[in-house]
Parts: C-alpha cells; structure tokens; sequence
C-alpha cells in the first residue's frame, strides 16, 4: 500500500485577534508573507508529496501568483476556505490524493522538518498524531462569573499544535461524521478523537507557535532574524 503524504495547510482566516488590516497570514516577515515561510517547510520536506493551499477567497489570486513566483511546485491546487476552519480543512481533504494528510496552520512559519517526519513515523505506528508541548502555566476551569470551578492536574495538560497526521480516509470519515452531528471542533483531532481513532501526541517545540495576537509577531520576527543569522 502507498504511504504517500500530503498536506493541506490552512490560511483562510481572518485574523480577528491580530487586528491588522491585512490578514496575518500575509504579513511579511523578513520581507516574506508568513504563508510563504509556512510553505517553505512542507516543500522542502522530502516526505511530503503534494500540498493544497486554502485561502480566503479574495486571496486565491495572489496565492497562485506567490506559488509561482517561490516555486512552490508541490502546491497542486489553491482553493477557497470556509466560514471555519474545519470547513477550510475539510475543503482541502476534498482535494487530496494521497494516503497520509498532514493538517498544518498556514500561519505557524516555525515548524521543523525534523517535527513532520517525527509526526508522520508517530501516525504510522499509532494511527494518528499531533505535535504537541507539555502546558508551562497552571491551568484552571472557571466559570462564566470568574470563579474557579477547578485546577486540572498539570501532568496531563498539553497544548496541541499542528501538523496533525491522519490516514486520509479515515480523517474524511471524521469529518463527515461531524457534519452529520454538527460538532464544531478547533482542531482536527478532536474530530478523530469522537469517531473512535486514537491519536498520539508527539513532543514538540514551544517555537511553533500559531500567530495569532500582536505580541506574536516580535516573537516571529525575532525568531525569523536568529534563524537568518545561523544560517549566514
Ligand atoms: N475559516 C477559517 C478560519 C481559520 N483558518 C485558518 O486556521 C488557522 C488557525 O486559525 P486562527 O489562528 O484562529 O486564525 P484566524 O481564524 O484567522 O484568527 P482569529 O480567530 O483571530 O480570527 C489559520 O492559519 C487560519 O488562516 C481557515 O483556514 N479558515
Ligand atoms: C489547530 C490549532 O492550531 C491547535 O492548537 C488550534 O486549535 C486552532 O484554533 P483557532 O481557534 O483556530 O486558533
């Protein structure tokens, strides 16, 4: 059986949290839209086969045009995304080919290569995976008034990233189970997790982050800088 991996990374948010006109995934970080860096990744890794890209709908145009002008040749189709991200993943699972998916943020530039195998060797042998780290903050449940209703056991807290690696079909099936039962998740696991797949989490770094709020883009500016440097 084929073990052929492909990816579909999402960027047809709006970035409501960020507040900048332009939406964050097209910001430029040393001179380079985030999505772009987020590309790069994928393209460079040789186990990656093929990727679709989706975007907001008004982006698709300049989506093409950057997959062209950064020959990002393993892009096989820039679509369209949904109201949600589960809709834009599940618009991007339409679309692929291959055996494996990776389900990656398109706005989480710092994900290594050594992550994707490391993902991808967890999904073989578990099933399914997500990259994740171990929580640093103590956690608690509180209630709609501000009291706290409970401190879960930190020892059992990750926060999860992406990728996230499931067999194609399988993720479909998630999905469509979903839609049936209208559950709206915020990750991709949480859609396996209730149609019965295991999912296994593989140890991350605390460098992947998502860009999500203002403070974020020191960080990635910073890191994007440090990066250029080790590399001259
Ligand atoms: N309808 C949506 C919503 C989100 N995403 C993508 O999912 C990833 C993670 O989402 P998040 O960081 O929440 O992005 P936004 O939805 O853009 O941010 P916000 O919630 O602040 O508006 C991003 O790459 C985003 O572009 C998507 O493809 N389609
Ligand atoms: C998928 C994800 O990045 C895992 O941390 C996250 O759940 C996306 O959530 P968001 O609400 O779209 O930020």
């Amino acid at each position: 059986m084929s073990n052929s991996v492909g990816a579909v990374i999402v960027a047809a948010g709006r970035g409501t949290r960020m507040g900048t006109a332009e939406s964050k995934q097209y910001l430029l970080l040393q001179g380079k839209p985030i999505i772009v860096h987020t590309l790069e990744v994928f393209q460079k890794h040789e186990l990656i086969s093929e990727i679709v890209l989706v975007t907001g709908e008004a982006d698709v145009q300049r989506c093409r045009q950057w997959v062209q002008a950064y020959k990002l040749d393993k892009v096989s189709v820039v679509i369209p995304g949904g109201a949600e991200r589960q809709h834009s993943v599940r618009r991007g699972l339409g679309e692929l080919t291959t055996t494996w998916v990776m389900v990656h943020d398109g706005v989480r530039p710092f994900v290594q290569g050594s992550e994707i195998e490391a993902c991808y060797e967890r999904a073989r042998s578990a099933g399914a995976s997500v990259l994740a780290v171990p929580v640093k903050d103590t956690i608690k449940q509180v209630d709609g008034e501000g009291n706290v209703l409970s401190t879960p056991d930190r020892r059992s807290l990750w926060a999860i990233q992406t990728p996230q690696t499931f067999r194609l079909s399988e993720l479909m099936s998630a999905y469509d189970e979903a839609e049936r039962d209208g559950f709206l998740g915020t990750d991709d696991s949480s859609l396996a997790e209730r149609s019965g797949i295991t999912v296994s989490v593989v140890e991350g770094s605390y460098r992947n982050i998502k860009i999500t709020t203002p403070e974020d883009l020191d960080f990635a500016e910073f890191t994007e800088r440090s990066r250029g440097e080790e590399q001259r």
